[in-house]
């Protein structure tokens, strides 16, 4: 296979201290929160997706949504994102601080009803307040799409309907747009031939990809994905994740098996490697589980360190 069909680097998001700790039934005191966050930060990761501006009765875990935001402020070199549901979720992001919202949209009315209490279209009217909010602030706001690729009450999702929401969201000025795989129904042929067909019809759209890794599929259709030319991809450290209102769903691409498969392939990522593999350790440590990583069971798959011989031993 030629190198041409690769990009040279990526940009990864990680996104664990909202889709990781959201679906922790045990509470992550705010100041640990803050901690992970401020270690990812010192990964060589450009954005993190810190929280979520949800109702805390939907969301429990992320009700210290403002705190956790106060207590990171002064990292002004990572670009902090936060999703937001709707208008209330987008002024309480903005009085916090948040200069990047993610609007939360399914791709089908049954995941958005038991999501977001509402239907697609009642959704995406929402947001057109919320758009002209974030321009009064000077906020980027970027759009997504959960099960965009299958849904797990609905089957396989056709492209036609996410022609039709990303158009929609071109229409009210939105320039990126996060295809989800919320509980890993994608696979590599499917992630390939919608990104031909979308990135065609929306060649000034930025797609990110924000895939699960519920079936093993993940990695492989992060590859499908780079060879559409997609540069922008979410992951979460130590494989946490997954979507309370959407059944079976599990961690997203764990970040350390992402950034050493990019780097395996040479392809940059910024992201330290032995870096984000100590973030993960903390996480699990802190947590008591992981959400599936390979470095994290196996470690990287670069030459070890031969052990000292005795010789060498006595010299130290
Ligand atoms: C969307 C709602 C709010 C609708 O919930 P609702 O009950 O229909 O809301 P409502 O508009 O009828 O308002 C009811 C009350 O909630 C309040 N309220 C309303 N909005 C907010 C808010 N933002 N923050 C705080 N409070 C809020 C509102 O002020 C009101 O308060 P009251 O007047 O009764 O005192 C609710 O269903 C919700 O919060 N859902 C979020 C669910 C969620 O977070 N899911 C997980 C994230 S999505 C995901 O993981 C997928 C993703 C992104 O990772 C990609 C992928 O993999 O697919």
């Amino acid at each position: 296979m030629s190198d041409a069909i690769f990009p040279a680097r990526v940009i990864i998001c990680e996104v664990a201290p909202r889709d990781g700790f959201q679906s922790e039934d045990q509470w992550i005191p705010t100041e640990q929160k803050i901690k992970i966050i401020r270690a990812l930060a010192n990964t060589g990761v450009q954005s993190i997706e810190v929280t979520s501006f949800v109702h805390p009765k939907a969301i429990p875990q992320l009700k210290d949504a403002e705190e956790v935001v106060k207590g990171i402020e002064d990292l002004t070199h990572i670009k902090f994102r936060a999703l937001v549901p709707n208008v209330k979720g987008a002024q309480r992001a903005i009085a916090a601080g948040i200069k990047k919202l993610k609007l939360m949209l399914s791709a089908t009315d049954s995941h958005s009803l038991s999501n977001a209490n509402c239907l697609v279209e009642e959704a995406q009217r929402g947001f057109e307040p919320i758009v002209d909010l974030a321009q009064k602030h000077n906020v980027e706001v970027g759009g997504s799409i959960s099960v965009a690729f299958g849904c797990p009450y609905e089957g396989k999702v056709p492209l036609e309907k996410i022609v039709t929401i990303v158009d929609r969201y071109k229409k009210m000025g939105i320039t990126e747009v996060s295809l989800a795989d919320t509980t890993g129904m994608a696979n590599p042929k499917q992630v390939y031939q919608y990104l031909g067909v979308l990135k065609k019809e929306f060649p000034h759209m930025t797609f990110s990809m924000h895939f699960h890794n519920t079936r093993g599929m993940a990695l492989a259709n992060v590859v499908a994905a780079l060879q559409q030319g997609v540069i922008h991809f979410d992951s979460s450290v130590a494989g946490l994740g997954g979507c309370p209102y959407a059944p079976g769903a599990t961690g997203n691409i764990a970040t350390e098996d992402l950034v050493h498969s990019l780097e395996e392939m040479g392809i940059e990522t910024g992201i330290h490697l032995d870096r984000i593999i100590d973030v993960a350790k903390d996480v699990r440590n802190m947590l008591g589980h992981d959400g599936g990583s390979y470095m994290l069971q196996a470690g990287p798959c670069s030459k070890l360190s031969p052990k000292p011989t005795a010789q060498e031993k006595l010299e130290k």
